[in-house]
């Protein structure tokens, strides 16, 4: 069943049965162990360190964020399909797809909005979720006590659109619970 969550200046839709299980369990198997993952360096607090997950980035255009600048290889078969899927499904198209590779607990992304220049004024980001299941925050700039937490299930879909990321910021927490790797996948739409 998808749910539209009900918060102020955002809109996000959620749909737990986007893939069938077979195609996500298969693309999480070919993308986990096919991709060439690389971990990339980022400055926190003027700190150098490593991110704590793996990333990869296919399609036609290379996207720069956090002071990285990465070179995209091209959409493999699987992913040119579930290109062809989401748009298709969502009324928008897609140039890029940024993978993320979480190997365990301790991998994680931490608050952001997606606003780069480069993503438009309101854009769209579908995001795709594969292996295991983790938790999703997001918060508001301002008002800081609104807050929504939720399961990203594998094979779900995950759309954030308009004004979300001018307004919200998310994250992909820590666990302390053993978990399986995950992989997720946004589209995202580059403009030039
Ligand atoms: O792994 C996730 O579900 C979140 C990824 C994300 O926020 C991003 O790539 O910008
Ligand atoms: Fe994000």
């Amino acid at each position: 069943m998808k749910e539209e969550f009900n918060l102020p200046q955002a809109h996000l839709i959620y749909d737990p049965d986007f893939l069938e299980p077979d195609f996500a369990k298969n693309l999480f198997l070919e993308l986990y162990t096919q991709t060439s993952w690389i971990q990339e360096p980022i400055k926190i607090f003027g700190k150098e360190m490593m991110q704590p997950r793996l990333t990869h980035l296919f399609g036609e255009r290379s996207y720069s964020y956090s002071n990285i600048k990465m070179n995209p290889a091209p959409f493999p078969k699987s992913l040119h399909q579930l290109k062809n899927k989401l748009e298709n499904s969502t009324k928008s198209t897609f140039n890029v797809c940024l993978a993320n590779l979480y190997r365990d607990g301790q991998d994680s992304m931490g608050w952001h909005s997606d606003d780069e220049k480069e993503l438009g004024e309101n854009p769209v980001i579908a995001s795709i979720s594969l292996g295991a299941e983790r938790m999703f925050h997001l918060q508001h700039k301002t008002k800081k006590e609104l807050k929504q937490k939720f399961v990203l299930a594998p094979g779900s879909l995950l759309m954030m659109t308009g004004e979300t990321q001018h307004f919200w910021k998310h994250q992909l927490p820590k666990t302390k619970k053993k978990v399986a790797p995950r992989i997720n996948l946004t589209f995202r739409q580059i403009i030039d």
